[in-house]
């Protein structure tokens, strides 16, 4: 009998998919996961019990690659061999050309906060995907966070801002944190602080309905301690290194899908 979701790949990415479409509600016997590496195979088993883990793919309606971009195109044609009816992948880079299987390939661009259902996935149809081939993908993935659909040629674009965004986010969370250490402040303390602050102004920024610049000057009093503090940021070149860094990891991308 065929499985309803087959998650190839359970790496980072694939776990966190898994990890949050569980906790939505969608039930573990539709779900499994084929991975290649015993031991993991034996760690997911035990952890997310009811799930069928199995080594190589098996037949399912719809199957999500999750495993590097250099061996997508091998996995999907392992796939579409043992029944798959249709593929999302989510590999950086590898377009739906590259994949190139008999059945309709939808790309899409996770991001790990899928992990607690707060993802942000961005996914385009390959040419012999349909519309009801993006409701399927849109349906998998909306368990895990928001979706949104784009042309094929923005996927690179979106993996250096939101599939690999939540590095850079974490990166400033740790800054954050140190900085209030080097402020004389415990450790712990510093954590709770830096990482309630950036948990707290993202959802300020997405429920506010309010842009950045407008909730930053709210912050930002005559005179006062922000600007001083914003002031060496610029200095720093923080706005600049944001740009830079998601440039390459675009043109990253864009390289991974030529190798
Ligand atoms: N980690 C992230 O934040 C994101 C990753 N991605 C994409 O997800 C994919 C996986 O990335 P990660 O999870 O970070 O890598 P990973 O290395 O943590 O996971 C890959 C997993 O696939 C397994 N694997 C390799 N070949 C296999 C095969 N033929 N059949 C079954 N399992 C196989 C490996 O043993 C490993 O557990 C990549 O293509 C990446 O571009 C996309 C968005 C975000
Ligand atoms: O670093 C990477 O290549 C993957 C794709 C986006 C996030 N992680």
């Amino acid at each position: 009998m065929s499985v309803r979701l087959l998650l190839v790949g359970g790496g980072r990415m694939g776990e966190a998919l898994l990890g949050g479409m569980l906790a939505a509600g969608r039930p573990p016997e539709e779900l499994a996961v084929a991975e290649v590496y015993a031991p993991t195979r034996a760690r997911l088993a035990e952890q997310y019990p009811g799930v069928r883990i199995v080594e190589a793919p098996i037949a399912a309606e719809g199957v999500v690659l999750a495993t590097k971009p250099d061996g997508i195109a091998d996995a999907a044609e392992a796939c579409v061999a043992a029944g798959a009816q249709r593929l999302l992948s989510v590999a950086a880079g590898v377009t739906t050309d590259a994949i190139g299987t008999a059945v309709p390939v939808v790309r899409a661009m996770p991001n790990t906060p899928a992990l607690v259902g707060a993802g942000v996935t961005a996914i385009a149809a390959g040419s012999s995907a349909t519309e009801a081939d993006l409701d399927w993908a849109e349906d998998v993935l909306k368990a895990v966070g928001v979706v949104v659909r784009v042309k094929e040629s923005q996927l690179d674009a979106v993996t250096g801002v939101s599939g690999s965004g939540p590095a850079y986010v974490f990166l400033v969370a740790e800054a954050l944190s140190d900085a209030g250490v080097l402020a004389g402040l415990p450790r712990e303390l510093a954590n709770t602080l830096a990482f309630q602050t950036l948990l707290g102004s993202s959802q300020l920024l997405v429920q506010s309905g309010d842009g950045p610049a407008e909730l930053r000057a709210a912050v930002t009093s005559p005179g006062g301690t922000t600007a001083a503090g914003t002031r060496e940021l610029e200095r720093g070149g923080v706005r600049s290194a944001f740009l830079e860094a998601v440039m390459a990891a675009t043109e990253r991308s864009k390289e991974l899908g030529r190798a």
